[in-house]
């Protein structure tokens, strides 16, 4: 993932897995209760191999039925407990698991959202819904069953270890010596699972993002026979992705081999021994029985906590992914003593010698000395050639970018020292691809004032002209509106974003008109809309249309991220200028009060 602030970085071992800690750390209950039942779990077993040598060294010895049937009863309660502190165990280490992840996914989230728009220049978003449903599943099966089958494994193997000892030292002695043998190459192979593995969830990612993109965009997919092209490009993505998780695969699978072989060469080595002391008669059966059913334990704890690291190791991976998105400054933050917007609102706008280039494109300035001021209550359209940087200078006063030199001022305060929400609240927008929300119409036109009461949503709803349609909907604003509002029309989709900003009651008004035209009827509406929105506020519109030009106080002529011509319809046609020459295309073409992006 490409980042402003933050490279990626390349740890080489499980470390990144330290993200999770704090969120164990708030459900330390869980935690405490899955340590318990484990360790419980463990001694249970661990008890059984004492049972077993006293069983074969003095139980079918004596032939004493009252002995058999106490060790058997014993051995009914040791089963129980074990089954009972298991249940215990899965529970809270599984809630624990899902718990932390959904934790997750909400930080994450939430993080993302706060990210500035140069971060979404350059990075894709189906790759980062990747990062919060593929990754965070892989953190969740580490903290589930991943980190308590370790544990288990571990206090196992300990104890394991430990009992055999006391069992046999002589043997145990032979045994421990291999141990560094088995685990230093164990540690290694853990690495490039985990590097492996990485690589798989950014090739899955890859896949994911451009499948999100397809089926976003399926019509315009299947208007150009696209299908099949498509089907490869995705092909491909998956292909790949499966290709870096077979090699990680294969990597964890070399891994276990070599543990089994190593863990149970040495054991089955180290038996030969204890065999040859029993033949001698300085060992006895139940003893080697029982150093060999703990070297059993061991061997298969150390064998299970193998495979564990590689699961470890390919949740690093994947906590290395979600760290990067929890530790993405967003560029676009409040100061640290932040101003306060002045209020009342009155306002007002100005650009002072502004000069920009995206970060994307550095070595292009979309701005370059732009200077200009607004009234309070004045209306102002923007017109411009393609690329002139008209949106770029909405941008500039949503503070989703900075200048790279000059000042925007809002109410006269330099929108750099006040908190971007601040700054947001006093602007309400209507963009020329209106966003809708798969969510009722209610909800869609009270995005930016979620606790408006039903009745001002209607009285918004009819001063955009919207109250009409909606009401002849199945559920009228109950209605759910498909994802990207694909049941609705171009105009009925503008009056509702008109709706929003209505609703939104802010002294401030962005409107970039739409270029498509409606039809007559709906263009009507659109306009005696928008003419309810536009009354006692600043309006900056980017305009397409004449109707909108010749309402406006005020055009300001943009070309080359500049201002090139100032006036009114009348006085900018008597220049002869640019917009004359704009404005002849428009009528050249005869489309009703549609300007023409003309390039120059
Ligand atoms: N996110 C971005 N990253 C890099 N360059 C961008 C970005 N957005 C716009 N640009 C570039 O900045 C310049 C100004 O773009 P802007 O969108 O402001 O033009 P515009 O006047 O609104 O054009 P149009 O009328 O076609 O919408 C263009 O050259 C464009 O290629």
């Amino acid at each position: 993932m490409a980042t402003q602030e933050n490279q990626p970085s390349s740890t080489k071992s499980i470390r990144p897995l330290v993200t999770v800690l704090p969120y164990v750390r708030r459900y330390r209950r869980f935690a405490v209760g899955a340590a318990i039942s484990l360790t419980i779990a463990a001694v249970t077993t661990l008890t059984l191999p004492l049972a077993v040598r006293r069983m074969i060294d003095h139980g079918f010895s004596s032939s004493d039925v009252a002995f058999i049937n106490t060790y058997f009863s014993m051995l009914m309660v040791l089963a129980i407990v074990l089954a009972l502190a298991s249940a215990a165990r899965y529970y809270f280490v599984i809630s624990l698991g899902e718990r932390i992840v959904a934790d997750l996914r909400r930080e994450v989230f939430s993080r993302v959202t706060r990210l500035s728009a140069a971060f979404f220049d350059v990075n894709q978003s189906g790759e980062i819904v990747s990062r919060l449903t593929a990754d965070t599943t892989q953190i969740k099966s580490a903290v589930g069953a991943t980190a308590s089958v370790a544990l288990r494994n571990l206090i196992l193997c300990l104890g394991a270890v430990a009992m055999m000892v006391y069992t046999s030292p002589k043997l145990s002695s032979l045994v421990l010596a291999a141990i560094p043998l088995i685990v230093f190459p164990i540690v290694g192979f853990g690495r490039s699972v985990r590097r492996r593995s990485r690589e798989a969830q950014d090739t899955l990612a890859a896949a994911s993002a451009y499948a999100g993109e397809a089926i976003a965009a399926t019509r315009t997919v299947q208007a150009f026979n696209g299908e099949e092209s498509a089907n490869r490009r995705f092909g491909t993505a998956v292909e790949n992705a499966y290709r870096a998780a077979r090699s990680a695969v294969r990597a964890r699978a070399a891994l276990t081999a070599f543990a089994i072989a190593m863990v149970f060469g040495s054991v089955v080595a180290v038996l030969w021994f204890g065999a040859r002391d029993v033949l001698n008669g300085t060992l006895s059966a139940g003893t080697l029985s029982q150093f060999l059913l703990y070297s059993v334990f061991a061997a298969g704890s150390l064998g299970a906590l193998s495979e564990v690291w590689g699961e470890l190791s390919q949740a690093a991976g994947a906590a290395e992914r979600l760290r990067e998105l929890l530790t993405e400054v967003p560029q676009i933050r409040a100061p640290e003593h932040p101003a306060a917007m002045p209020t009342p609102a009155k306002g007002a706008i100005a650009f002072a010698d502004v000069h920009f280039a995206y970060p994307a494109r550095p070595d292009y300035k979309s701005l370059r000395g732009l200077s200009f001021a607004v009234e309070p209550g004045e209306t102002v359209a923007i017109v411009g050639p393609s690329g002139a940087g008209k949106s770029t200078v909405f941008s500039m006063l949503l503070r989703y970018y900075d200048p790279t030199k000059g000042t925007v001022l809002v109410d006269a305060t330099d929108v750099r020292t006040v908190d971007p929400k601040d700054l947001r609240e006093r602007f309400a927008i209507v963009p020329q691809d209106v966003t809708i929300f798969a969510a009722s119409v209610h909800d869609n036109i009270s995005f930016g004032a979620p606790d408006a009461s039903r009745e001002a949503v209607v009285s918004a709803a009819v001063a955009a002209q919207a109250d009409e349609f909606i009401t002849r909907l199945d559920r009228g604003y109950d209605t759910m509106v498909g994802e990207r509002g694909i049941t609705l029309s171009g105009g009925q989709r503008q009056r509702i974003a008109i709706a929003r900003a209505i609703l939104r009651n802010a002294p401030i008004l962005l409107l970039d008109e739409a270029t498509s035209a409606l039809d007559a009827e709906s263009e009507k509406l659109v306009q005696k809309a928008l003419d309810g929105l536009m009354q006692e506020r600043t309006t900056l519109v980017i305009a397409h249309r004449l109707a909108t030009v010749l309402k406006a106080d005020r055009i300001l002529v943009m070309e080359n991220g500049r201002i090139v011509e100032e006036g009114t319809h009348a006085s900018l046609i008597h220049q002869g200028g640019l917009y004359a020459k704009l404005a002849r295309l428009q009528f050249d073409h005869g489309a009703e009060g549609l300007f023409v992006a003309a390039r120059q």
